[in-house]
């Protein structure tokens, strides 16, 4: 049988995208998923519970390359989520969207249709916004939020009067409060929505919304512990045609899934592994790998951004009642506003210099966002609270558009081999000196009243790192990935190191695309959950507008 579409990846992205196009009974679909189902997995469903199921079967558990700076640093390996949900049913669940002037920049890169007005349209399309009650202090802007969608977003337990504290220490500091950072204008210190359902603190993944309620429809197929390893061509003469995708089924063999469209949806480093093995790649790379060339795309794995942050550690002086669930807020602001207040900004512009590895046109974007303004660095309150122990406040800073990228390449011709995945954090020095200048920030909201009416001590870093140099490098020392990569199939023009177009078609072949957090060209403003979801959604759209479903 030949299905009209296979999915590789039953992710974030890829059951999304599964959903909306089988909306239409007459089109089929076919989802390979190398994890299981995940059901009755409480580490996934307890949200209360982040963090329990990474180094488990539901993970990937990455192995990564070592650093370059500091040299010799290797952070081991890093979670992203293996089964269905993907990384939406281990991730921390914060549901932020970005800047409505990083969507104007992605379309001015040559992709007209991933403008703000559509971009927040789709987006919209997947969020069910459960507003607090009306006795929680907690500021929101309804119409900031979609309403309609299959994902329900909700609030964590207020835990006041700390919360009102930590507001109004930001805006003592000269920092803003913002009412609802979701709808286009994230600056300031909001709230943050989880992927929740309000009722009873249960995690909201693209399996629970797109998926498990919709398993009746005949034309929604998902093949469990199959995982896919290279496209199968039809024909390589002329621009390639995929005839399906190739796959180890949950006993061992070898199996293909014949399709008249192939999307890859394996994620940032699932979807450039299997191009990789596909001959679609750098021609010498792939070479030297015994690997024929089918289309020369050197973008292929690289461009990949990912945000780190660092903890700074408080101890109050009193054991707070706190609710099963962790109540967040996001802090973001401008590197004008950060350094106006400690830092050097003539320093931090000279540093402002495009990496090599960097392509120009998104270096292009990058200082235009600088220029306006647009939120760049990023901090996120955690109150931990463990048996015992005083209340902690851990603040986690760091910078969300950084300018070093890495790569996710094969080593090998193996199917089923981990890519290498190289972070190359702080090759830019900017990197370092924006996200020192941010730490010490957060230091000095902390440190005025009436948030430091509560605060014993500092825990991390230890009290006597003071000095930018010093807090640098404790940064560089101590920073933990966000688990936010992007970008390593970016959708900028294939001169600039492209791999896919507009409508998110791999540059080059007739009939392969990819839908997921690879095609972001630079990460938006906060953090990619959300943003994968509105480009599945986009990418339905798109996908059915060609098709005219
Ligand atoms: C620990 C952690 C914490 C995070 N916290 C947050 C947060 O709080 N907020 C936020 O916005 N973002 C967060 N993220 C990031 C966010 O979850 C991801 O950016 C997003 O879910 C990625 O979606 P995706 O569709 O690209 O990939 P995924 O959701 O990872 O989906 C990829 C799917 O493809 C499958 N797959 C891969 N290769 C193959 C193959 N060869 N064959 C078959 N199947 C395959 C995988 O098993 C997986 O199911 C976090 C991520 C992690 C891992």
């Amino acid at each position: 049988t030949v299905t009209d579409y296979v999915i590789v990846g039953g992710g974030t992205g890829g059951l999304a995208l599964a959903n909306r196009l089988t909306e239409n009974p007459r089109v089929s679909v076919l989802v390979l998923e190398a994890g299981g189902d995940g059901l009755g997995n409480v580490n996934i469903s307890d949200l209360a519970l982040v963090g329990a199921s990474w180094g488990t079967d539901v993970d990937w558990q990455f192995p990564t390359e070592t650093l370059p700076v500091p040299p010799g640093r290797n952070i081991g390996k890093v979670p992203r989520g293996k089964v269905l949900g993907g990384s939406s049913a281990i991730n921390g669940a914060v549901y932020t969207r970005g800047d409505t002037r990083d969507f104007v920049q992605w379309a001015a890169l040559g992709n007209p249709s991933w403008g703000p007005t559509d971009f927040f349209a789709a987006s919209f399309k997947n969020e069910e916004f459960f507003p607090p009650p009306k006795n929680w202090s907690i500021d929101y802007i309804y119409s900031d939020h979609g309403h309609n969608g299959l994902l329900p977003t909700s609030f964590g337990n207020p835990a006041p009067p700390i919360q009102d504290a930590i507001i109004n220490s930001v805006v003592a500091y000269g920092g803003r409060h913002s009412l609802d950072n979701e709808g286009g204008h994230p600056d300031g210190v909001a709230w943050a929505t989880h992927a929740r359902l309000p009722s009873n603190a249960t995690r909201a993944t693209s399996a629970t919304g797109y998926y498990f309620p919709f398993s009746y429809r005949k034309n929604f197929q998902v093949k469990l512990f199959s995982q896919a390893t290279r496209i199968i061509w039809k024909s390589t003469r002329g621009t390639p045609v995929a005839a399906g995708v190739e796959y180890v089924d949950q006993n061992g063999n070898t199996q293909v899934a014949n399709a008249t469209t192939v999307v890859l949806c394996g994620g940032v480093w699932g979807s450039p592994p299997i191009l990789e093995r596909s001959g679609v790649g750098n021609k010498t790379l792939l070479a030297s790998l015994g690997i024929k060339s089918v289309v020369d795309l050197p973008g292929v794995g690289e461009n990949m951004v990912e945000q780190t942050a660092a903890p700074m550690v408080y101890a109050f002086n009193t054991t707070l009642p706190l609710d099963s669930v962790t109540p967040l807020l996001l802090n973001g602001e401008s590197l004008q506003e950060t350094f106006t207040k400690g830092g050097d900004l003539a320093k931090l512009e000279s540093l402002f210099v495009k990496p090599d590895n960097m392509a120009e046109p998104i270096f292009q974007a990058y200082q235009k966002l600088y220029q306006q303004g647009t939120t760049w660095v990023v901090g996120l309150t955690n109150l931990i609270q463990q048996p015992g122990q005083p209340t902690l406040l851990a603040w986690f800073g760091g910078v969300a558009r950084p300018l070093s990228s890495g790569s996710c390449h094969i080593t090998s011709s193996d199917g089923l081999a981990y890519p290498a995945v190289q972070y190359n954090w702080f090759t830019s020095e900017f990197d370092i000196y924006a996200a020192s200048v941010t730490l010490q920030r957060i230091h000095n909201f902390t440190t005025v009243p009436p948030l430091s009416d509560w605060i014993s001590a500092r825990i991390a870093p230890p009290p006597n790192v003071t000095s930018l140099d010093d807090i640098g490098t404790y940064f560089i020392e101590n920073c933990v990935q966000g688990d936010h990569p992007i970008g390593t199939a970016a959708m900028i023009p294939r001169q600039d190191g492209g791999v896919v177009d507009n409508n998110l078609k791999v540059y080059g072949t007739a009939n392969v695309y990819v839908v997921d957090a690879s095609v972001m060209p630079f990460q938006p403003t906060g953090y990619p959950h959300a943003h994968v979801y509105a480009i599945a959604e986009r990418a339905a759209e798109l996908f059915k507008a060609q098709k005219h479903y």
